[in-house]
């Protein structure tokens, strides 16, 4: 077995990353395994490093255990670039500001003990593929966590810029994007055609397409999620008042919006479960977020891709 870490040296705190540096250290001397660290450079540094490493070990016995260090975006990147190595397993070290992958398997405490994570089994589980286009250029590609349209995607834009402010934690980034999109009210206008012909057209307050439950670091925004269950979560929440969106918040945090008597009563959310999905913008273009980096696009098919790899879940702490 040979192990990787790839570091987002742009993630997260640094203090926090030299910890992890500093405890990798540590359980690999005491478990006798040898490791090596690459730090990106840039964008898609990360996927480049990675897809040419399974490339190098492909047709050999060698298994690879291959680290994302960073956030959702890091993670992204390392499952892009080893796609279709039946020989990798992949691993996260939250180290990013959201980190909402994770979440769905256990506690950040878990994922950050490093001799959990060098001994741990893994779980398979889904990706969303999706191929989109705007003018001439197409992209394709597969997204681990989540997918956002409207609002969701606007604060996560927004909170990239107010956390470069200093003394504002990446929460804080998140609670103050949020009030200032929801001041602005910018959702999206974009037509969501289903595999059973149905569809919804006009604007919306947002979209949201998921393997995983949370976005925006710990939003709870799709509940019902299951990472390994063939299937992606499509919850469209309609454009609805500025009022009745902050009496939703606390529970859409939390992720028992669905459960309250408005929303059943006033049929304002969407939310079904799906193979395959397509959308499109009513204007221009639309701006789709994928695991947390915003792209532009005027058109997007999303299909799923049942368990497409190998996540390390590092055994749960007992209390
Ligand atoms: N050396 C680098 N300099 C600048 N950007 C980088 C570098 N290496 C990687 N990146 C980019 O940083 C982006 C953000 O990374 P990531 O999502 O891991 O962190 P985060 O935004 O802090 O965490 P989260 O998504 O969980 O909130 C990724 O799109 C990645 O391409």
């Amino acid at each position: 077995m040979r192990y990787f870490f790839i570091v987002n040296p742009n993630s997260g705190k640094k203090k926090k990353q030299r910890h992890m540096i500093e405890s990798l250290e540590i359980a690999a001397v005491r478990l006798g395994i040898k490791y090596e660290i690459h730090y990106t450079r840039g964008t898609k540094d990360g996927e480049i490093y990675v897809r040419n490493l399974c490339r190098k070990y492909s047709g050999t016995d060698e298994k690879l255990r291959i680290y994302a260090c960073g956030g959702d975006g890091t993670i992204n990147e390392v499952v892009n670039g080893a796609f279709g190595y039946g020989n990798v397993e992949i691993g996260a070290i939250p180290l990013g500001t959201g980190n909402d992958y994770i979440r769905n398997y256990g506690s950040a405490a878990d994922f950050l003990n490093m001799e959990k994570q060098l001994t741990s089994d893994s779980v398979f589980s889904d990706l969303i593929r999706y191929e989109a286009e705007y003018g001439n250029v197409m992209t394709e590609g597969y997204c681990v966590n989540m997918f956002n349209v409207g609002f969701d995607c606007n604060v996560v834009d927004m909170t990239s810029k107010v956390k470069r402010i200093p003394l504002i934690s990446g929460s804080l980034a998140y609670l103050i994007s949020v009030a200032v999109i929801l001041i602005r009210k910018r959702g999206a206008d974009l037509s969501i055609y289903y595999s059973d012909g149905s569809y919804v057209r006009g604007k919306i307050l947002l979209l949201a397409i998921a393997n995983g439950c949370y976005c925006g670091g710990g939003v709870k925004g799709v509940p019902y999620s299951k990472t390994n269950d063939g299937l992606m979560d499509v919850s469209v929440v309609k454009s609805i008042t500025r009022r009745m969106f902050v009496a939703l918040f606390p529970s859409y945090a939390k992720g028992t919006h669905m459960e309250k008597a408005a929303v059943r009563k006033k049929d304002v959310i969407k939310y079904t479960k799906e193979e395959q999905l397509i959308i499109a913008a009513n204007r221009e273009s639309l701006r789709l977020c994928i695991d947390g980096e915003i792209t532009t696009q005027k058109k997007a098919k999303f299909s799923i891709v049942h368990n497409a790899f190998k996540f390390i879940v590092p055994e749960r702490s007992k209390t």
